[in-house]
C-alpha cells in the first residue's frame, strides 16, 4: 500500500506521515527534502512555486513512488500535491489504485497558528495564503481534518486503507 498524504503547508503531513509509516512498517519520504535549491530559496524568500518549478520535483517523487510499487513494498509520501494535475503525475505509471491520497485539511486559522509555532528549513509561513488558492480539494480522495491528536487521526486513517485494502481482495 502506498499511501500520499497531501494538504497544505502545515496541515500535519510530515507529523501524521511519519507515524502512518510507523504503524503500517512501511518506508516514509518527505517531499520537501526532495525540492531543488532554486525551489527552497524562492519559498523562504516568500514567493510561492509554480508549475514549472514543481514538475521536475513531481516526476522525481513519481519515479521514487514506482521504484516503490516495482519491489512490492509499502510507502508513505508527505507531499502537498495541491492540484489535481500533480496528482496525476505523481501516480503515474502505476495501475489505478496503486496510490492512495488522503488529504490532510482544517481550518486556516487552526493551520496559521502551528505554522507560527513551527520552525522549518525554508518554509515561509506566509506561504500559507497561496498555498490554500493553490489546493483543488480532491474529491475521490479520503479528506480528513487534523483537529484531534495525531493518534487518533493516525488511527482513522488506518481504518480508511485497511477498508481499501478489503474491498481490493
Ligand atoms: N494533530 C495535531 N495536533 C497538534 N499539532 C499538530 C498536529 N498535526 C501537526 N501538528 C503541528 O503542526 C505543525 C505543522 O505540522 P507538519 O507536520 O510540519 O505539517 P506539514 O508537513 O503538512 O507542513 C507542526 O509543528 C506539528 O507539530
Ligand atoms: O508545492 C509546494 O508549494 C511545496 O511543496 C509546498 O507545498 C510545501 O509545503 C513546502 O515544501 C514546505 O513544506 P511543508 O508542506 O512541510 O510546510
Amino acid at each position: 500500500m502506498i499511501v500520499v498524504l497531501m494538504g497544505v503547508s502545515g496541515s500535519g503531513k510530515t507529523t501524521i506521515g511519519t507515524r502512518l509509516a510507523e504503524q503500517i512498517a512501511a518506508g516514509f519520504a518527505d517531499a520537501d527534502d526532495y525540492h531543488p535549491l532554486a525551489n527552497k530559496q524562492k519559498m523562504a524568500a516568500g514567493n510561492p512555486l509554480n508549475d514549472e518549478d514543481r514538475q521536475p520535483w513531481l516526476e522525481t517523487l513519481n519515479e521514487l513512488m514506482k521504484g516503490w510499487y516495482k519491489d512490492g513494498k509499502g510507502g508513505v509520501l508527505a507531499c502537498s500535491a495541491l492540484k489535481a494535475k500533480y496528482r496525476d503525475t505523481l501516480a503515474s505509471g502505476m495501475p489505478h489504485g496503486a496510490v492512495t491520497f488522503v488529504h490532510l485539511d482544517g481550518s486556516k486559522d487552526m493551520i496559521a497558528e502551528r505554522l507560527a509555532a513551527r520552525s522549518h528549513e525554508y518554509m515561509n509561513p506566509k506561504l500559507l495564503e497561496s498555498q490554500l488558492a493553490t489546493l483543488e480539494p480532491p474529491t475521490d480522495a479520503f479528506t480528513i481534518v487534523n483537529d484531534r491528536t495525531p493518534d487518533e487521526i493516525v488511527a482513522d486513517i488506518l481504518a480508511h486503507v485497511a477498508g481499501i485494502r478489503t474491498s481490493l481482495k
